[in-house]
């Protein structure tokens, strides 16, 4: 206990006091490759606590703005803050201190199929801490309760887990340095519509109980129905609408009437 104390004092020493209700900001942020833009000017603001859905049509560019904000895919122009710190300009340490408040989960899962999952939860740890093996096993253990995984996965490699597993496994990894924000890139899709539910009621708890702010980029109507406070949409090279799922019902832009109101969305009804 003493020592998951010492984690997170050691995360907060580089909290900003200005940091305010907005957890993460993006001010006329443009990105391309080569002659292609695939992002224009895009400004977007994610609220602490809140779970945020990112929706847009297929090669729109979702997965671009996560890796932007993650700073894995340079910008050409605009500004992003992250817990009020602009990482291109932050301090080597201060990025070191973003990057620990923030968990990933890519739209593969992807964990390392060479390690087991509890060696995969523990990746972050020792990128980041200094803990003795036995504290770092009495974390892992906790992460998996917490994403409700039995503890035999702890020593089996993905290729043993099914898909949810994998999920959930990813998530714990996720979580392994109790960030205060996660970016999920369709954590449900390749789950069938049971697993798919378990995986949302999951995140909407972990919300709720953590305060944690979600990020979550899907395509899931289910999803951003039942756990979304906010739906952001992405087309035109930039963030069209943003708003709760009852606005975009009644948004009348032809893309997101189509999406929200469209054949596919009445089936689910
Ligand atoms: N490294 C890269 N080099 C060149 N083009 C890229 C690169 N990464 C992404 N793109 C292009 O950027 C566009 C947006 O891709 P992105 O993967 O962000 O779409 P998406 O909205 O996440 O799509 P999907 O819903 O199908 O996953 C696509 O046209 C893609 O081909």
């Amino acid at each position: 206990m003493a020592a998951a104390e010492d984690i997170s004092e050691d995360t907060n020493a580089f909290a900003n006091p200005h940091e305010g209700d907005i957890i993460l900001s993006a001010k006329g942020v443009t990105v391309g490759f080569g002659s292609k833009i695939v992002l224009k000017d895009l400004d977007l603001e994610v609220r602490k606590g809140e779970v945020l859905g990112f929706v847009g049509g297929s090669g729109m560019g979702k997965s671009v703005l996560m890796r932007t904000i993650l700073g894995l895919t340079p910008k050409r122009a605009g500004k992003i803050k992250v817990f009020g710190y602009d990482l291109e300009t932050a301090s080597k340490d201060i990025r070191t201190s973003i990057e620990r408040r923030w968990g990933v989960l890519f739209q593969q899962g992807a964990l390392f199929s060479s390690l087991t999952v509890k060696q995969n939860i523990q990746m972050p740890m020792r990128e980041y801490l200094h803990l003795s093996p036995q504290l770092m096993n009495e974390l892992a253990t906790l992460k998996l309760e917490l994403v409700g995984l039995p503890q035999d996965a702890a020593d089996k490699l993905p290729s043993e887990l099914s898909g949810g597993m994998i999920k959930r496994a990813s998530l714990a990894r996720a979580l392994a340095l109790d960030p205060d924000l996660v970016f999920l890139d369709e954590p449900t899709s390749g789950l069938d519509p049971i697993g798919a539910a378990a995986f949302d009621s999951l995140i909407a708890n972990l919300s709720a109980t953590l305060g944690l702010t979600v990020y979550m980029v899907t395509h899931d109507l289910d999803s951003l129905h039942s756990i979304c406070d906010r739906i952001a949409v992405l087309g035109d090279k930039k963030v069209l609408a943003i708003g709760t799922i009852d606005e975009m019902m009644e948004n009348d832009q032809p893309w997101i009437k189509s999406y929200f109101r469209g054949e596919r969305a009445l089936r689910r009804t």
